[in-house]
């Protein structure tokens, strides 16, 4: 398979682009894997396409490291957006993309040399039928105890699109993410799998997050997990609806509007390289 690609980061969460406006990726899953691997491949936490879209400028489809699609993916989106912008394909830098999540929409922004990118991540999903988390119905869970593997587990799930199970901790440096990420997005309440976002409380406007991601395993950053965790901290009482959450890649700001009940989220996306794979 050949194609040219280019490779962008949000936060250190990492990403080889493709054109398939330009580039056949009718058999693109399959080799997503290889793709991702980084000592066989291109190396990234995922694989994003540009498609056509019927309904918006462009649809994004997100494949993760280990051939899994996902239905939206928040750092993904904001490369995006600064992708299609940078590369003409569109003049406007408030632009709508179509995802499996339903449509989202990012806007380019300066900030003083920075170049940020806003996205309209749409309502949080609360509902557990609708996250999805079985046996609740259509419970809102929050800070509901779980015991896994003899240990307690307080969590809370929101659903941007795409499922989190989110868990305060008071020390985010004493989880062993590597032992309970994997047993979590694998526990039998969730029928889609989750991702699971391990969170410490700095303040009500500050929140440090480290992020299992289904599908990737440990990221240095997870958009739409960044997202759940503000929603789950207002659930919680822990946080204001606007925070700062500082990543193990970097910074988002997120922002869950009273008004509108959209969750906004704010941050950088940057260009790494550009090249041709054949595997
Ligand atoms: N890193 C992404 C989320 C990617 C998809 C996720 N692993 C899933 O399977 O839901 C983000 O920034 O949101």
């Amino acid at each position: 398979m050949n194609f040219k690609f280019t490779k962008w980061h949000g936060c250190g969460n990492d990403f080889v682009i493709i054109n398939g406006l330009e580039e056949n990726i009718e058999t693109i899953q399959p080799q997503a894997a290889a793709i991702c691997n980084r000592n066989f491949g291109i190396g990234a936490d995922g694989v994003i396409t540009v498609c056509p879209s019927e309904n918006a400028d462009f649809c994004m489809r997100i494949f993760n490291s280990d051939g899994s699609e996902a239905e939206m993916c928040g750092n993904g989106i904001r490369c995006f957006a600064r992708y299609v912008y940078e590369a003409k394909l569109t003049t406007k830098s408030e632009m709508t993309i179509e995802t499996k999540a339903g449509i989202m929409k990012p806007k380019i922004i300066a900030s003083g040399d920075d170049v940020l990118v806003t996205v309209n991540m749409g309502n949080p999903v609360l509902q557990a039928d609708k996250v999805p988390v079985a046996g609740f119905a259509d419970k809102t869970i929050i800070s509901e105890e779980i015991i896994v593997d003899n240990e307690n587990f307080h969590i809370t799930c929101v659903s941007m699109g795409n499922p989190h199970c989110i868990i305060f901790v008071d020390d985010i440096n004493a989880v062993d993410i590597n032992k309970w990420g994997p047993v979590l997005e694998k526990h039998q309440i969730f029928p889609n799998k989750t991702n699971v976002e391990f969170v410490q409380v700095l303040n009500r406007s500050k929140l440090r997050m480290r992020v299992w991601e289904r599908g990737a395993a440990i990221t240095l950053a997870c958009g739409t997990g960044a997202c759940a965790t503000l929603v789950a901290g207002v659930l919680n009482n822990l946080c204001d609806r606007q925070a700062s959450l500082q990543l193990d890649g970097g910074l988002l700001s997120i922002e869950w509007n009273e008004s509108d009940n959209n969750v906004y989220m704010t941050g950088p996306a940057t260009k790494v390289f550009e090249g041709k794979y054949s595997g």
